[in-house]
């Protein structure tokens, strides 16, 4: 496991975003950690991202599932291009598709484990598939298009 997460090399106007920008301080700061193979990321759910009593909201999950799946699209083109991550010029995906699974509540008060891998490299387009676990119990599940931008 890289001791770098892929965002932590995107800066300036790549840094700003929602979910995984470092210098948006109202942020969920997802963090993507490529090990060639799969992406790992870890979150502890607030107090503030419940749904329902003792479970986590569902529209964080996605944004989660989101910027975690994008970060694993610039990993692996990187690698795929036998190029330092974050080496100019930068390698940027955005969204196209998000598609989520629901498989049962995910508990408040767990460190949430989301698990990535690459389905398909082609062209402009990567897709990306992830789990969301908690307590070692799959909770959610998502796939993601990302769609090459810079
Ligand atoms: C909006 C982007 C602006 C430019 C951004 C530039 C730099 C980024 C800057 C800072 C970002 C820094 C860090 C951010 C890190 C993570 C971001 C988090 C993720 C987001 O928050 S990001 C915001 C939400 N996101 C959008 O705001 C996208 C709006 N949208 C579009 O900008 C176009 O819609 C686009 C580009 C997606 C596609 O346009 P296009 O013209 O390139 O597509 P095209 O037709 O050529 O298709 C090529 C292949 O993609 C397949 N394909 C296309 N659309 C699909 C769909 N919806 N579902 C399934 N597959 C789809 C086709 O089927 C074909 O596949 P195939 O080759 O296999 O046939």
């Amino acid at each position: 496991m890289p001791l770098t997460a892929i965002q932590d090399y995107f800066t300036g106007d790549h840094a700003i975003c929602y979910g995984c920008g470092s210098d948006n301080a109202h942020g969920l700061q997802v963090r993507t950690y490529w090990d060639g193979q799969y992406g790992t990321f870890h979150f502890s759910p607030q107090d503030y991202h419940t749904a329902f009593p003792g479970v986590v909201y569902g529209g964080l999950i996605a944004s989660l599932f989101d910027c975690h799946c994008i970060g694993t699209a610039v990993a692996a083109a990187y690698e795929k291009e036998g190029r330092p991550p974050g080496s100019d010029p930068l390698i940027m995906y955005v969204t196209a598709n998000l598609n989520v699974n629901y498989l049962r509540p995910t508990p408040m008060g767990s460190e949430l484990m989301l698990k990535s891998h690459i389905i398909e490299q082609k062209g402009k387009k990567t897709v990306v598939a992830c789990t969301l676990s908690a307590d070692d119990t799959p909770c959610a599940n998502a796939t993601v298009v990302g769609i090459r931008a810079t």
